[in-house]
Protein backbone atom coordinates (compact mmCIF):
# COMPACT_ATOMS: atom_id res chain seq x y z
CA UNK A 1 0.00 0.00 0.00
CA UNK A 2 1.58 3.29 -0.74
CA UNK A 3 1.90 5.77 1.69
CA UNK A 4 -0.78 7.97 2.73
CA UNK A 5 -0.50 11.46 0.80
CA UNK A 6 -2.97 14.18 1.68
CA UNK A 7 -4.77 14.05 4.74
CA UNK A 8 -7.70 15.93 6.44
CA UNK A 9 -8.21 16.02 10.11
CA UNK A 10 -11.18 17.74 12.17
CA UNK A 11 -12.97 17.24 14.88
CA UNK A 12 -16.63 18.37 13.95
CA UNK A 13 -20.44 18.36 14.83
CA UNK A 14 -23.48 17.05 13.11
CA UNK A 15 -24.21 18.12 9.78
CA UNK A 16 -27.97 19.22 8.80
CA UNK A 17 -29.02 15.51 8.10
CA UNK A 18 -30.37 15.77 4.65
CA UNK A 19 -29.55 17.02 1.19
CA UNK A 20 -30.29 20.24 -0.11
CA UNK A 21 -29.40 22.37 2.49
CA UNK A 22 -26.44 23.90 3.41
CA UNK A 23 -24.21 21.80 5.46
CA UNK A 24 -23.15 24.60 8.74
CA UNK A 25 -19.40 23.64 9.04
CA UNK A 26 -17.71 26.52 8.25
CA UNK A 27 -16.62 27.39 11.60
CA UNK A 28 -14.69 24.08 12.08
CA UNK A 29 -11.00 23.32 12.99
CA UNK A 30 -8.94 21.45 9.96
CA UNK A 31 -5.71 20.20 9.95
CA UNK A 32 -4.52 19.09 6.45
CA UNK A 33 -1.02 17.66 4.74
CA UNK A 34 0.71 20.53 3.26
CA UNK A 35 -0.41 21.10 -0.55
CA UNK A 36 -4.12 20.36 0.10
CA UNK A 37 -6.30 22.90 -1.16
CA UNK A 38 -9.29 24.24 -0.34
CA UNK A 39 -12.06 24.29 -3.26
CA UNK A 40 -15.11 25.99 -1.83
CA UNK A 41 -17.73 25.29 -5.11
CA UNK A 42 -18.44 21.67 -6.72
CA UNK A 43 -17.79 23.86 -10.36
CA UNK A 44 -14.25 24.72 -9.35
CA UNK A 45 -13.10 20.63 -8.86
CA UNK A 46 -12.98 19.81 -12.40
CA UNK A 47 -15.70 17.31 -12.13
CA UNK A 48 -17.52 15.99 -15.07
CA UNK A 49 -20.88 17.72 -16.33
CA UNK A 50 -22.99 14.88 -15.61
CA UNK A 51 -21.90 14.04 -12.54
CA UNK A 52 -22.20 17.77 -11.37
CA UNK A 53 -26.08 17.88 -12.94
CA UNK A 54 -26.33 14.61 -10.77
CA UNK A 55 -25.15 16.49 -7.57
CA UNK A 56 -26.91 19.55 -7.94
CA UNK A 57 -29.95 17.27 -8.69
CA UNK A 58 -29.61 15.65 -5.44
CA UNK A 59 -30.11 19.37 -3.86
CA UNK A 60 -25.68 19.93 -2.89
CA UNK A 61 -24.99 23.52 -3.85
CA UNK A 62 -21.65 24.14 -1.79
CA UNK A 63 -19.39 21.20 -0.66
CA UNK A 64 -19.01 20.44 2.30
CA UNK A 65 -15.29 21.44 4.50
CA UNK A 66 -14.27 18.13 4.25
CA UNK A 67 -15.59 17.94 0.53
CA UNK A 68 -13.26 21.25 0.47
CA UNK A 69 -10.70 19.44 1.08
CA UNK A 70 -10.22 15.52 0.40
CA UNK A 71 -12.30 14.99 -3.09
CA UNK A 72 -9.84 17.04 -5.10
CA UNK A 73 -6.36 14.86 -3.61
CA UNK A 74 -8.98 11.76 -4.22
CA UNK A 75 -10.06 12.37 -7.57
CA UNK A 76 -6.91 13.18 -8.67
CA UNK A 77 -4.79 9.98 -7.40
CA UNK A 78 -3.92 10.84 -4.43
CA UNK A 79 -4.02 8.28 -1.40
CA UNK A 80 -6.17 9.87 0.78
CA UNK A 81 -6.82 9.92 5.24
CA UNK A 82 -9.61 11.71 5.92
CA UNK A 83 -10.99 12.00 8.80
CA UNK A 84 -14.05 13.74 10.14
CA UNK A 85 -17.29 13.06 12.83
CA UNK A 86 -20.17 11.60 11.76
CA UNK A 87 -22.98 13.98 9.36
CA UNK A 88 -20.27 15.79 7.92
CA UNK A 89 -20.62 14.58 4.56
CA UNK A 90 -18.21 12.07 4.33
CA UNK A 91 -20.26 9.03 2.96
CA UNK A 92 -21.33 11.72 -0.10
CA UNK A 93 -17.83 12.97 -0.39
CA UNK A 94 -16.92 9.35 -1.10
CA UNK A 95 -20.02 8.74 -3.46
CA UNK A 96 -19.07 11.69 -6.14
CA UNK A 97 -15.72 10.87 -6.09
CA UNK A 98 -15.86 7.61 -7.18
CA UNK A 99 -18.51 8.53 -9.45
CA UNK A 100 -15.64 10.96 -10.96
CA UNK A 101 -13.22 8.28 -11.34
CA UNK A 102 -15.15 5.60 -13.24
CA UNK A 103 -15.16 5.59 -16.83
CA UNK A 104 -18.48 4.51 -17.80
CA UNK A 105 -18.00 2.91 -21.18
CA UNK A 106 -15.75 0.13 -19.66
CA UNK A 107 -17.95 -2.34 -18.12
CA UNK A 108 -15.79 -3.49 -15.46
CA UNK A 109 -15.61 -3.12 -11.61
CA UNK A 110 -13.05 -0.03 -11.24
CA UNK A 111 -14.06 1.01 -7.70
CA UNK A 112 -14.86 -1.12 -4.56
CA UNK A 113 -15.81 0.34 -1.47
CA UNK A 114 -15.88 -1.63 1.51
CA UNK A 115 -17.96 -0.76 4.98
CA UNK A 116 -18.09 -2.17 8.04
CA UNK A 117 -22.15 -2.46 8.35
CA UNK A 118 -24.70 -3.54 5.88
CA UNK A 119 -26.55 0.16 6.33
CA UNK A 120 -23.87 1.78 4.88
CA UNK A 121 -22.46 -0.10 2.66
CA UNK A 122 -26.01 0.34 0.88
CA UNK A 123 -26.60 3.75 2.16
CA UNK A 124 -23.48 4.77 -0.35
CA UNK A 125 -24.68 2.56 -3.07
CA UNK A 126 -28.41 4.94 -2.63
CA UNK A 127 -26.60 7.91 -2.74
CA UNK A 128 -23.80 7.11 -5.54
CA UNK A 129 -26.64 6.05 -7.65
CA UNK A 130 -28.51 9.63 -7.13
CA UNK A 131 -25.63 11.60 -7.58
CA UNK A 132 -24.50 9.37 -10.90
CA UNK A 133 -28.00 9.84 -11.97
CA UNK A 134 -26.79 11.33 -15.40
CA UNK A 135 -23.94 9.45 -15.89
CA UNK A 136 -25.38 5.91 -15.75
CA UNK A 137 -22.81 4.62 -13.37
CA UNK A 138 -23.80 0.82 -12.41
CA UNK A 139 -23.74 0.67 -8.17
CA UNK A 140 -23.89 -3.10 -6.57
CA UNK A 141 -24.16 -3.39 -2.79
CA UNK A 142 -22.33 -6.67 -2.20
CA UNK A 143 -23.19 -7.14 1.62
CA UNK A 144 -23.35 -10.24 3.94
CA UNK A 145 -27.47 -11.39 4.14
CA UNK A 146 -28.99 -10.86 0.50
CA UNK A 147 -29.16 -13.79 -1.83
CA UNK A 148 -26.09 -14.68 -3.27
CA UNK A 149 -27.46 -15.63 -6.53
CA UNK A 150 -28.33 -12.31 -7.06
CA UNK A 151 -25.37 -11.30 -6.08
CA UNK A 152 -23.69 -13.21 -9.01
CA UNK A 153 -26.62 -12.17 -11.17
CA UNK A 154 -25.88 -8.69 -10.98
CA UNK A 155 -21.76 -8.61 -10.87
CA UNK A 156 -22.14 -11.22 -13.98
CA UNK A 157 -24.01 -8.26 -15.93
CA UNK A 158 -21.17 -5.69 -15.74
CA UNK A 159 -20.77 -3.14 -12.78
CA UNK A 160 -18.60 -0.29 -12.27
CA UNK A 161 -18.70 0.05 -8.49
CA UNK A 162 -19.22 -2.28 -5.56
CA UNK A 163 -19.65 -1.05 -2.49
CA UNK A 164 -19.75 -3.67 0.17
CA UNK A 165 -19.44 -5.36 3.63
CA UNK A 166 -15.24 -7.27 3.62
CA UNK A 167 -17.15 -10.76 4.20
CA UNK A 168 -19.06 -10.81 1.45
CA UNK A 169 -16.75 -8.80 -0.98
CA UNK A 170 -14.17 -11.51 -0.04
CA UNK A 171 -16.05 -14.83 -0.71
CA UNK A 172 -17.58 -12.67 -4.43
CA UNK A 173 -13.81 -12.03 -5.14
CA UNK A 174 -12.39 -16.00 -4.09
CA UNK A 175 -15.23 -17.12 -6.59
CA UNK A 176 -13.88 -15.10 -9.40
CA UNK A 177 -17.61 -13.22 -9.91
CA UNK A 178 -15.90 -10.25 -8.78
CA UNK A 179 -13.16 -9.53 -11.15
CA UNK A 180 -10.80 -7.26 -9.69
CA UNK A 181 -8.04 -6.56 -12.33
CA UNK A 182 -9.90 -3.14 -13.11
CA UNK A 183 -10.16 -1.58 -9.80
CA UNK A 184 -7.96 1.36 -9.68
CA UNK A 185 -9.63 2.37 -6.30
CA UNK A 186 -9.60 1.16 -2.59
CA UNK A 187 -12.10 3.37 -0.38
CA UNK A 188 -12.38 1.92 3.38
CA UNK A 189 -15.06 3.64 4.51
CA UNK A 190 -15.04 3.90 8.76
CA UNK A 191 -11.80 1.39 8.72
CA UNK A 192 -11.23 1.86 12.43
CA UNK A 193 -14.92 0.55 13.16
CA UNK A 194 -13.89 -2.10 10.38
CA UNK A 195 -10.97 -3.41 12.37
CA UNK A 196 -12.57 -3.23 15.70
CA UNK A 197 -14.91 -5.19 14.58
CA UNK A 198 -12.70 -7.45 13.37
CA UNK A 199 -12.32 -7.55 9.79
CA UNK A 200 -8.95 -6.99 9.41
CA UNK A 201 -8.27 -10.13 7.97
CA UNK A 202 -10.55 -10.08 5.47
CA UNK A 203 -9.70 -6.73 4.79
CA UNK A 204 -6.08 -7.61 3.94
CA UNK A 205 -7.36 -10.80 2.08
CA UNK A 206 -9.21 -8.80 -0.58
CA UNK A 207 -6.36 -6.57 -0.83
CA UNK A 208 -4.45 -9.23 -1.89
CA UNK A 209 -6.55 -9.69 -4.73
CA UNK A 210 -6.24 -6.47 -6.07
CA UNK A 211 -3.72 -4.61 -8.77
CA UNK A 212 -0.72 -3.29 -7.15
CA UNK A 213 -1.07 0.15 -8.58
CA UNK A 214 -4.34 0.72 -6.53
CA UNK A 215 -5.00 3.95 -5.56
CA UNK A 216 -6.19 3.73 -1.55
CA UNK A 217 -9.17 5.93 0.41
CA UNK A 218 -9.61 5.78 4.23
N1 LIG B 1 -22.42 19.39 0.20
C1 LIG B 1 -23.55 19.12 0.82
N2 LIG B 1 -24.58 20.01 0.82
C2 LIG B 1 -25.74 19.74 1.49
N3 LIG B 1 -25.99 18.60 2.16
C3 LIG B 1 -25.02 17.68 2.21
C4 LIG B 1 -23.74 17.88 1.54
N4 LIG B 1 -22.98 16.79 1.76
C5 LIG B 1 -23.71 15.95 2.51
N5 LIG B 1 -24.93 16.46 2.77
C6 LIG B 1 -26.03 15.86 3.56
O1 LIG B 1 -25.60 15.82 4.91
C7 LIG B 1 -26.00 14.59 5.52
C8 LIG B 1 -24.75 13.86 6.03
O2 LIG B 1 -23.94 13.54 4.91
P1 LIG B 1 -23.17 12.15 4.79
O3 LIG B 1 -24.08 11.01 5.08
O4 LIG B 1 -22.46 12.19 3.49
O5 LIG B 1 -22.15 12.35 5.99
P2 LIG B 1 -21.31 11.32 6.85
O6 LIG B 1 -20.19 12.12 7.42
O7 LIG B 1 -20.99 10.13 6.03
O8 LIG B 1 -22.34 10.99 7.97
P3 LIG B 1 -22.71 9.61 8.64
O9 LIG B 1 -21.46 9.14 9.30
O10 LIG B 1 -23.79 10.02 9.61
O11 LIG B 1 -23.19 8.75 7.52
C9 LIG B 1 -26.75 13.80 4.46
O12 LIG B 1 -28.13 14.03 4.64
C10 LIG B 1 -26.29 14.42 3.15
O13 LIG B 1 -27.28 14.33 2.13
Amino acid sequence: MAAAAGGATTSTRRGPGGGGRPMDDENLTFETSAGVEVVGSFDAMGIREDLLRGIYGYGFEKPSAIQQRAVIPIITGRDVIAQAQSGTGKTSMISLSVCQVIETNVHEVQALILSPTRELATQTERVMQAVGNFMSVSVHACVGGKSIGEDIRKLESGVHVVSGTPGRVCDMIKRRTLRTRAIKLLVLDEADEMLSRGFKDQIYDVYRYLPPELQVRL
